[in-house]
């Protein structure tokens, strides 16, 4: 179950289905991680894949690679370099029962299916409030 956990995170890593959120900072807020400074009452648009693309964080980052979230690698990593649900007090409520549902969900398909590509299909991304495809997801699922 925690490979299952780690296939998880690698693909809300590489594609996180919140594109953005926004946050409006309550004070002047210097960033760690250059030296500037978000102003009192500025908006900032959080882009998680940008995050999660950051090949400092992550190197190779178009590579899909579940080890990247072993135990051993994540602690190597500041905690906000993986923000598919966003972080604080307005992070979503819902991120336990969401990973527990996505684990036994592809753990029951996993158990019962191989799960091909479909060579044929290529999915077109759409970038909106949530990430979709305008091409709908194909696969092969293969009885064991
Ligand atoms: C993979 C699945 C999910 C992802 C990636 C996700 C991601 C997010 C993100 C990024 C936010 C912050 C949005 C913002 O501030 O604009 C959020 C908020 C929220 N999520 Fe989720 N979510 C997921 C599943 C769920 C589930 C299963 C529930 C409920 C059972 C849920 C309930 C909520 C609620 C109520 C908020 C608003 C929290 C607030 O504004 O304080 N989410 N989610």
């Amino acid at each position: 179950m925690q490979y299952v956990e780690m296939i998880v995170k690698e693909t809300l890593r590489m594609h996180p289905p919140a594109c953005f959120y926004l946050r409006k900072a309550g004070v002047d807020t210097p960033l760690v991680s250059s030296d500037l400074v978000v102003p009192a009452r500025a908006t900032v648009l959080i882009s998680p894949r940008t995050v999660h693309m950051d090949p400092k964080l992550y190197p190779d980052p178009h590579v899909f690679d579940p080890e990247r979230f072993s135990p051993e690698n994540s602690a190597k990593r500041h905690p906000f370099a993986f923000i598919p649900f966003a972080m604080g007090m307005r992070a979503c409520p819902g991120r336990k029962f969401a990973m527990l549902s996505l684990k036994a969900v592809i753990s029951k398909i996993i158990w019962n299916f191989r799960i091909l590509p479909d060579e044929t299909y290529e999915p077109e991304l759409l970038w909106g409030l949530s990430m979709a495809t305008s091409n709908g997801m194909r696969i092969k699922l293969l009885k064991r």
